[in-house]
């Protein structure tokens, strides 16, 4: 079971609650990736992987929930940023080996 942080009595404790955290972070990562995935095989063209209207909405979403949560913006944004990225160069690659472009 589960314990809150205020549970926590020992460094062991804590280790194992951001243990079983970064599994559901990775899990739910790996289903976002789906997604990604997925809107490459709906993208015509390598040039489609970069949305800069999308990218600013998805930042300006994370940072605004980061803060309700109670987490740093700047955090959620640098994070979401790199994900971003890597998503992109995921993109530009997989629509660029199926169309045969560059
Ligand atoms: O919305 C898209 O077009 C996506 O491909 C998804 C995504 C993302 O990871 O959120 C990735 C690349 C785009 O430049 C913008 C956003």
């Amino acid at each position: 079971m589960s314990k809150a942080p205020a549970d926590c009595a020992t460094k062991e404790d804590i280790r194992a609650e951001i243990d079983r955290l970064d599994g559901e972070l990775i899990g739910l990562l790996a289903s976002r990736f789906g997604y990604v995935r997925r809107m490459a095989e709906l993208k015509a063209s390598p040039e489609e992987a970069v949305v800069p209207a999308r990218i600013d909405e998805v930042l300006s979403h994370v940072a605004a929930r980061a803060g309700t949560a109670g987490l740093d913006p700047d955090l959620a944004r640098s994070l979401w940023s790199k994900l971003i990225d890597w998503n992109i160069a995921f993109e530009r690659k997989a629509i660029a080996e199926r169309t045969g472009g560059n």
